[in-house]
This record gives structure tokens, C-alpha cells and sequence, in this order.
């Protein structure tokens, strides 16, 4: 066996890697550094600090310090970001308060927005649980390089050692993930700007080339979406873009990644790694893991390119197995090496999807470890699949038997497999995922809640205040005794009910104080499923989410919401809605079992949420409202796989919900996505109320669904939630008028966009108020049109 390297540049890379420090001291820099506690220097310091421990550690894991092996990836706050800072690209809309350049404080100013300017929208990356900001394109959009950060960031660490490479988002990528700004021509695409973009790119490399920069990532997901992939069909495109770039005088050596599914057509996997390389490209990337390997048809001619192979899941926490990705790279490196190319061993996208290190964990219960990678577990995977590519079996022969080992262990592993959780997933029948006709469930609530017209409600939860985190903290370190915890949340319960009632909505809620997060606290309740103390993955900007770890079958030992819903019911004669999160919801927050099919498991959170609903009706609860945020964030890239995904998800919810009573109002939340193109799946749901994300597309939402003929309640949120901006009264009216124009006032509902935990009391209780008095103007306008 060779002893050589696979390749002229390394063997072993990851595309990059979580960011928020193992101990999430950026999110504590930056938070400091927004509540003008440290100044920008000390944040540039702390955030220098973390790189510089995260490259430390990928260099003592293994991956080559000096050949451009290490990822570039800073971002403070986004990666899209990063790159609309580095291309100058300054939104129209922000002109008055932005100069030409993009520096470090005015990135803030367009993630954070100010006093008269809303910032960039948050949308969700690919189908992940992470948000980027949207580029605001339009004709007139300047595009200047700007490569000072990049340079001065490479420059820093190169001083240390670590020669790592600059990365950005890729050309076609950041215009396809770009929305036409307020005021562009009618059907203006931002992609009409492509040849301007790469003008600018190709500054950058030049600019990066000249500081002594080898290799440059540019990654190019966008290319695995429908319109990415119809982008990339002919290659023409591609073959334009990076010919320009790889061309560039003096200009860094390319290194292009494509992750989260196959680029271009899935029936040609490799037809676009095979036209980069053809353009210049040094290093090119496929996802093996979501997408399919290169076909060696399709490949081209690699002319000396390397293609790393993106084998090591980077989306989910389990362990490699390590025999059979090796064997798949095997075939992969013969054909590479015939079509003139070199193989080396990655990761499927960048491991900012999942949490630093399992080490860290130290509550997990005692099986589970030995069957878990995190960031750091994946690196050394990699490095260990490239020596055992380079040396052979043998040399890799200790992590082979132990990773053989882990995975006999799951799989024997008791809770992996749960007969009675088994025999009760193959004894269901369509039946039950049926209710009575929507008809008579409608009439039968009515008389059963007696509710007004537009009913008044909000999404579920209040306020989560210092006092209520610093509870939970308590609870959690033993501060708190069980019975301080109850009665603090006792007190606050009976607190957010009464002001409900002060403010007069027509149904309560509890207000989730008990919740840490709408997915971890239904994982910590549930049988199959493991929380972690410290797997934190960043969400947005400086905001993380622990997602917990769903390892086997699942199951519900107890009721786990209903002392705390039926505690708040007791306490008012209105109704009060229980709140539960829905299984499409809970999976896509969650790291799921990759030993079975997605659908098996979300019939089990299922049917765990079933029994839930069931011992919540039993003590008297007649709404029970379901959420289900992430219906639409799991809806597959390729439109072929959608059809099954919708069919699958609908049908879980439905599963979890059609044991409700004809009288029991079963209601479900969607926000955080534009639902429009999912409106059939949404009506599928056959929830009998409907609230739903709307605010800051004016009740656009409302349209689709009329058009649909969806004939159920529908709350489509009359204010958005993510600002403490409070809306007037006349605002509510204007947009609860626009809702009527399309829906009946017996379907509409009255509730904000989404739930109240991230804002304090004072915007709440303002933006309530109108909220109720705009729902009463409302009502008393439809009973003097009768
Ligand atoms: C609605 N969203 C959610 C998504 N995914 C989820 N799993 N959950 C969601 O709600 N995806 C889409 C959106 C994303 N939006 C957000 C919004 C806000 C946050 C956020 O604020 N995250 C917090 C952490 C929240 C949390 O878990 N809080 C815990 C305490 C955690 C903690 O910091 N513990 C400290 C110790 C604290 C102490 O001892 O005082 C520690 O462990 O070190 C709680 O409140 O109990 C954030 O700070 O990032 C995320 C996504
Ligand atoms: N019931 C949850 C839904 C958020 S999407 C809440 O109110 O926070
Ligand atoms: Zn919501």
C-alpha cells in the first residue's frame, strides 16, 4: 500500500465547522458586545479567540494545518451575510445609514436592523434548522469587492500556522438565495446580475491571491434546488462563471462545494463537478450522503482535479460506519483516478449543523456515546478514512473493530427496537388518521366553546423573562427544590392567565413557562429519545437550539403536559387551549434514527403525542392546538421526493391528532416559511383552526388558502412577533379587512404570528390590547352589516 498522499492537496477536509465556540462564546461576545458591553475591538479579539481554538483542535485531530485543509468559514453572525459584506452589496432600502462598505457594525445594522429600517429577512438554509439573511438584489445593487476581513482573518491565522481558506458563498448560490428588493421591475431575478456578481468575486480572488491566499472555498448548494439544478443543466452557466474565475490572474486555486443533494440532474451525478473541473476548478465537492456519488460517466475529465467525496454525514450525530463508507470510496478513487482526477475524504456540507463534541456530554444515558459522532468525532472520522484509503485496512484496523462494535451494539440495543411501541404501529388502520366530518365537528364545537365571532387567542407562549429562565436554570442545577419549581411555575401560570383575562382574549393559554424549547422539552418527556446538556447548534445569528437526540423507539411513559394545562383551565371559566408540538416539528428539530425510514419515526412521536391529546381531553381541555413551524422546512429540494414527504407528514399529524372528540377543537400553528406552495397539505392537516405566519406578507397567505376552497378556521397572525414593534389598532383593523375580502367570519380567528416568548411584557401587553380592540371593531362592523 502507497504511503503517498491521494492528492496535491490534502487527503482530509471538513467544509466547515460549528462557530459559536465550544462553550458558545461567540453568542456571549456578541450578545455582550450589542448591549454595549464590550467594544467591537474586544469582540473581533473574543471571536479571533474561538477560530483559533476550533483550528487548533481540527489540527490535532488531523487535518493538514499548512496544505488548505482547514476551513475559513467566519461568519459572526451568518455566512450570507459574510458574503454580501465581502461583495459590498449595501440593500437600496439601507443606503441612508450604510456608506459603500460592509464593515463589522454595519453587518449588525442590516442582521439587527435600527429604529427606522427592518433588517434582512431570516430564512431557512436549504431544509435545515438554520437561518440566513436574505441579500436584497436589485438592477442597480452595486457589487465591490471588499476583501479586507478575509484577508486580514487568513493573515491572523497564517501568523499562527493554520494556512486555512477563505471561504463564501459561491456566485450562483448567493443570487439564487437573494430576493428582487422593494421597488425592482416587475419579474426583475436577481441572477440578471450574475456577470456584475462575478466581476466582483473575481476582485475578491485577485485581492486574496495577492495576500498569499492558495485556495478559496466557493460553495455552490444553491445548485442542488430545482431552479439551481435547471441553473446548472447544461453546464453552460457553470462553464461561464467559473472559467471567469478560475482565470483570474494570480488568483487562488478554486475549491467549490455543492452540499445538501446531488448538483444539477440526479440522473447525471458528477456532470457538474465534471464541468468545474473542466473550467479550472482545482477541488471540487459532492454530497454522498444526500446526493448520490459522481457516476465516472459523468465525471469528465477531472484534468488533476480533486473531488472531495462529502461521505461523512455533517446533517445528523451517528457515527460512520466506517466498512461500508470505504468501500464506497474505493470504487469512487478508481474511477476518479481513470477520469485523471485524485479522491479526498470530506464531509456532505459544512458540520455547523451539528454540536462541537460528544466529550462534552456528560448526562447522556450510558449506551448512547459509543454510537454518537458530533464535529469533532466526524473530523477524526475523515482523517481515519483517508489513512485507510492511503494505507489500507490495517491501518485503521482499531477504529474499524470499534466502530463494527458500536453499531452490533445498537442494533441489538433493547430500546432500539420496542415491541408494544412495534405491534401498536402495525395494528393501525386509515381509520386512524379519521374524524367525523369537518361539518359536524364544527357545529358540535361551537356549542361546546361558544366562542364569539373572530375569536380573540394567541399561539402559546408568553414572555420568557429573566425570572422564568433563571427558574428553570435553578431547577435544573438543584438551586431549586421540585416543589419551589412547581409552585414558581404555578404562580406564573395563574400570572399569564389573569392577564389574559385583564386583556380580555377569548381563549387562554398557559403560556409554556416549564418549556426550555418546543421540541427538547417534548424529547426530555418521551421514551427512545436523549436531551444533551451542552449540543448546542446555532439556530440564527447568536441564538442556538440543543436538538436532542432521537436513538430509538419512541414512546410517552406519562402525561407530561396536562398538570400544567389543567392547572391553568382550573384557574379561568374561558377556554383554554393545550399546546403541544406536532411530530413533522419534533423530528425536524431533533436528530433522528438513521436505521429506519423518517415517516416510522414520526408515527411514533405520533401516536405519543395521540395519547398526550387523549389524557388532555380527559381532563376537560376542549382545544388542543398542535404546531407543526417545520411542515414546510422538511419539504425535500427535489420536487420528485416531495409527494411521498407531504403524504407521510400529513398523515402523522393526522395519526396524532384524529383520536380527538367530534367536540374537541384540534388546532395547528405554521410559521417560519412561506406556506403557499404546501396549501393542499395544510388543508390535508384537517385541523379545525388554522393559525398561521401572515403578518408581513399582508395576509398573502389568505389567498392561497381561499383559492384552495380551504373552508376551516383560519388565524392568520395580524402582527409580526419577531420585533417589539407594536402595531396601532388601525393596523390590525386594515389587515383583518384584507383577511375578510378572502375568508368568511366564521372562519377567522384573531391571534399574532407566532408565540410571544422572545418579547417582554410591555410591547406585549400593547400589542395584545389593539389586537383585542381591533377584533371587537371588527365583530361589531360584521353584526351591523346583518
Ligand atoms: C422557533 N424556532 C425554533 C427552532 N428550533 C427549535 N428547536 N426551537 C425553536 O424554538 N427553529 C426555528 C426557530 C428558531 N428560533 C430560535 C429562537 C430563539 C432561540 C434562542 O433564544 N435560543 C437560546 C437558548 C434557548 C434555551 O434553550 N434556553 C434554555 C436555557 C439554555 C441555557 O442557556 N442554559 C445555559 C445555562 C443558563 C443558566 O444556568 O442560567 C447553559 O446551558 O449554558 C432555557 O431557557 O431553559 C439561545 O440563547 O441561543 C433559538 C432559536
Ligand atoms: N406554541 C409555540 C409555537 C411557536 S412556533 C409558541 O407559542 O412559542
Ligand atoms: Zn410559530
Amino acid at each position: 500500500m502507497t504511503q503517498q498522499p491521494l492528492n496535491p492537496d490534502f487527503d482530509a477536509t471538513v467544509l466547515g465547522y460549528p462557530r459559536i465556540g465550544a462553550d458558545r462564546e461567540l453568542k456571549k461576545a456578541l450578545e455582550a458586545h450589542w448591549a454595549g458591553k464590550i467594544s467591537l475591538d474586544e469582540l473581533h479579539a473574543a471571536a479571533g479567540q474561538v477560530q483559533l481554538a476550533d483550528l487548533t483542535r481540527l489540527a490535532g485531530l488531523g487535518l493538514d494545518a499548512a496544505g488548505g485543509a482547514l476551513p475559513g468559514d467566519v461568519a459572526y453572525y451568518d455566512q450570507v451575510l459574510e458574503t454580501t459584506a465581502a461583495l459590498s452589496a449595501v440593500p437600496s432600502r439601507f443606503s441612508g445609514v450604510i456608506g459603500e462598505r460592509i464593515g463589522t457594525a454595519e453587518a449588525f445594522v442590516l442582521a439587527r436592523g435600527d429604529e427606522a429600517n427592518a433588517p434582512l429577512e431570516l430564512t431557512k438554509w436549504f431544509d435545515t434548522n438554520y437561518h440566513y439573511l436574505v441579500p436584497e438584489i436589485g438592477p442597480g445593487t452595486a457589487f465591490v469587492a471588499d476583501p479586507e476581513r478575509l484577508v486580514a482573518n487568513h493573515a491572523a491565522h497564517a501568523a499562527a500556522g493554520f494556512e486555512l481558506r477563505p471561504t463564501l458563498v459561491g456566485p450562483l448560490t448567493y443570487l439564487l438565495l437573494a430576493k428582487a428588493e422593494d421597488g425592482a421591475p416587475e419579474g426583475f431575478s436577481p441572477l440578471e446580475r450574475l456577470d456584475d456578481a462575478v466581476a466582483a468575486y473575481a476582485s475578491l480572488l485577485a485581492a486574496l491571491g495577492a495576500a498569499g491566499v492558495k485556495l478559496v472555498q466557493l460553495d455552490e448548494p444553491g445548485l442542488v434546488t430545482e431552479e439551481g439544478a435547471k441553473l446548472a443543466a447544461d453546464g453552460s452557466t457553470v462553464t461561464r462563471v467559473y472559467s471567469a474565475l478560475a482565470a483570474v490572474q494570480s488568483a487562488p486555486r478554486l475549491f467549490v462545494t455543492s452540499g445538501y443533494g446531488t448538483a444539477g440532474d440526479p440522473a447525471r451525478p458528477g456532470h457538474v463537478q465534471g464541468e468545474l473541473a473542466r473550467a479550472g476548478v482545482a477541488v471540487v465537492h459532492a454530497d454522498l450522503v444526500r446526493g448520490a456519488a459522481p457516476a465516472a460517466a459523468h465525471l469528465g475529465e477531472l484534468n488533476g482535479a480533486t473531488l472531495v467525496a462529502g461521505v461523512v454525514n455533517s446533517r445528523n450525530i451517528w457515527r460512520n460506519r466506517l466498512g461500508e463508507s470505504l468501500a464506497a470510496l474505493r470504487t469512487l478513487q478508481a474511477e476518479v483516478t481513470e477520469a485523471g482526477g485524485a479522491l479526498a475524504v470530506g464531509t456532505a456540507t459544512s458540520l455547523q449543523h451539528v454540536p462541537h463534541t460528544v466529550a462534552a456530554e456528560t448526562a447522556l444515558p450510558e449506551h448512547l456515546p459509543a454510537w454518537l459522532a458530533f464535529a469533532d468525532e466526524k473530523v477524526a472520522e475523515v482523517v481515519t478514512l483517508a489513512k485507510g484509503l492511503r494505507e489500507g485496512d490495517a491501518a485503521i484496523a482499531a477504529e474499524l473493530a470499534a466502530d463494527a462494535e458500536a453499531h452490533a451494539a445498537r442494533a441489538a440495543f433493547a430500546g432500539t427496537s420496542v415491541a408494544a411501541v412495534r405491534e401498536r404501529l402495525a395494528a393501525l388502520t386509515p381509520e386512524d388518521l379519521e374524524r367525523a366530518d369537518a361539518e359536524e365537528r364544527r357545529a358540535a364545537q361551537a356549542a361546546a366553546l361558544g366562542l364569539p365571532p373572530l375569536p380573540t387567542t394567541t399561539i402559546g407562549s408568553f414572555p420568557q423573562t429573566a425570572e422564568v429562565r433563571k427558574a428553570r436554570a435553578g431547577a435544573r442545577s438543584g438551586a431549586l427544590s421540585e416543589a419551589e419549581y412547581e409552585a414558581f411555575l404555578k404562580a406564573e401560570i395563574e400570572r399569564v392567565v389573569r392577564f389574559q383575562e385583564e386583556l380580555g382574549l377569548d381563549v387562554l393559554v398557559h403560556g409554556e413557562a416549564e418549556r426550555n424549547d418546543m421540541v427538547q422539552y417534548f424529547a426530555e418527556n418521551f421514551d427512545g429519545y436523549a436531551p444533551t446538556t451542552r449540543g448546542w447548534v446555532q439556530s440564527y445569528g447568536s441564538r442556538s437550539t440543543r436538538p436532542a437526540i432521537l436513538w430509538g423507539d419512541v414512546s410517552r411513559p406519562r402525561a407530561f403536559t396536562v398538570p400544567w394545562i389543567s392547572y391553568a383551565a382550573s384557574l379561568t371559566e374561558k377556554p383554554l387551549k393545550g399546546m403541544l408540538t406536532g411530530p413533522v416539528t419534533i423530528l425536524a428539530w431533533s436528530f433522528v434514527r438513521d436505521d429506519q425510514p423518517l415517516e416510522v419515526s414520526a408515527q411514533q412521536v405520533a401516536l405519543a403525542l395521540r395519547d398526550e391529546i387523549e389524557d388532555l381531553q380527559a381532563a376537560g381541555i376542549g382545544i388542543i392546538q398542535v404546531d407543526e413551524p417545520a411542515l414546510r422546512e422538511l419539504l425535500p429540494l427535489r420536487a420528485e421526493a416531495q409527494p411521498d414527504y407531504l403524504r407521510w407528514s400529513v398523515d402523522s399529524f393526522r395519526l396524532a391528532t384524529a383520536g380527538a372528540d367530534t367536540a374537541t377543537q384540534i388546532h395547528t400553528h405554521l410559521c417560519y416559511s412561506e406556506f403557499g406552495e404546501v396549501v393542499g397539505a395544510i388543508d390535508a392537516l384537517d385541523a379545525d383552526v388554522t393559525s398561521i405566519e401572515a403578518a408581513r406578507s399582508r395576509m398573502e397567505v389568505t389567498g392561497d388558502l381561499a383559492e384552495f376552497g380551504f373552508s376551516r378556521g383560519i388565524g392568520p397572525g395580524v402582527y409580526d412577533i419577531h420585533s417589539p414593534r407594536v402595531p396601532s389598532t388601525e393596523e390590525i383593523d386594515e389587515l383583518l379587512a384584507e383577511a375578510l375580502k378572502r375568508l368568511t367570519p366564521e372562519q377567522l380567528w384573531v391571534n399574532p404570528d407566532c408565540g410571544l416568548k422572545t418579547r417582554a411584557y410591555p410591547e406585549t401587553e400593547a400589542s395584545l390590547r389593539h389586537l383585542v380592540e381591533a377584533a371587537a371593531k371588527a365583530r361589531a362592523a360584521i353584526a351591523a352589516s346583518v
